[in-house]
């Protein structure tokens, strides 16, 4: 039995999945704090919704997926129901496995996992890493449960907080381009609607390339980028208002950010 609890929107996508993936509604109790979210999960996906501790104590597999601010307090209600038997899986960004760890009774074992927002739809990047109670076997059924949503990747734990930075809000990068060059087509006397397929598109066609070509980011901007060209204006443009500059001083920022997050 898996458990989701705070089923928010990464629960909600998290679980989602689970069921398109073939897990039947039995297998998953999901918890909420509010009463009419908590009808609506056992509407939409026909899943036992329960109280923390009652979820707590029913299932082999715990997947904590509240909001960092609100995980001392979720684990002190549960605590006394986990035992070492279980699996504890934290979603949260910024929280380290020895915060939960450490919060728990015994040696319960416990992986850290960053997921990101297109495990709506099965295109999530997640990476997982270990804590001081879990092995492989641990690691494999929480790859089990992942890879149905997207790709997966093991990595130290001392790389977290980077990877929350690169992957974890990486799509909010993407959608934050994508609202910038929409703008420009406004800006050039483009219908919005258009602008917006446009850039879609393109955004999408880049990635399908990117992930099947095998070709490095920069020969495919290369192949784009005609000498005495249209593109090589724009990036003269980009490369003058220091762009990448600003790309490498945000995600630090947002790594940094996530270093406090799990200071409370
Ligand atoms: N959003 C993102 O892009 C990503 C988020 N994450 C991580 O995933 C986690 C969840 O984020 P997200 O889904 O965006 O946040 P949400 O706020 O959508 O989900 C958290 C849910 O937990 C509920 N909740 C809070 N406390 C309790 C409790 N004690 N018992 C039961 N339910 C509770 C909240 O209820 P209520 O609705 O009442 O607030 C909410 O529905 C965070 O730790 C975040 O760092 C990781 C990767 C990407
Ligand atoms: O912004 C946040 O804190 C979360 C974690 C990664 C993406 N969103």
């Amino acid at each position: 039995m898996i458990a989701i609890l705070g089923t928010g929107k990464m629960g909600e996508a998290l679980l989602s999945g689970l069921l398109r993936a073939g897990f039947k509604p039995g297998d998953v109790i999901a918890t909420a704090r509010r009463a009419d979210r908590a009808e609506a999960l056992r509407e939409r996906y026909g899943v036992r919704v329960l109280s923390n501790p009652e979820a707590a104590k029913e299932a082999g597999t715990i997947i904590l997926a509240v909001k960092p601010q609100d995980m001392a307090s979720l684990l002190a209600e549960v605590a006394p129901h986990i035992a070492e038997d279980r699996l504890v899986i934290s979603a949260a960004a910024g929280i380290t496995t020895a915060f939960v760890e450490s919060h728990l009774p015994g040696e319960v074992p416990v992986v850290r996992v960053m997921s990101n927002t297109p495990i709506r739809f099965d295109e999530a990047m997640s990476v997982i890493s270990a804590g001081a109670y879990a092995g492989e076997e641990h690691l494999r059924r929480t790859e089990d449960l992942l890879k149905p949503v997207g790709k997966v990747l093991r990595i130290p734990e001392s790389q977290q907080d980077a990877a929350t930075a690169l992957s974890g809000s990486g799509p909010a990068y993407f959608f934050y381009l994508v609202e910038a060059m929409v703008d420009a087509g406004i800006l050039l006397g483009m219908p919005r609607a258009a602008a917006l397929d446009m850039v879609t598109q393109s955004i999408v066609g880049a990635a399908v390339m990117l992930r099947d070509s095998g070709e490095h980011p920069v020969i495919l901007r290369e192949a784009v980028t005609s000498p005495g060209g249209t593109t090589i204006a724009a990036i003269a443009e980009l490369e003058r208002h220091s762009v990448r500059a600003a790309f490498l001083a945000a995600i630090e920022a947002a790594r940094d950010r996530g270093r406090q997050l799990a200071e409370g």
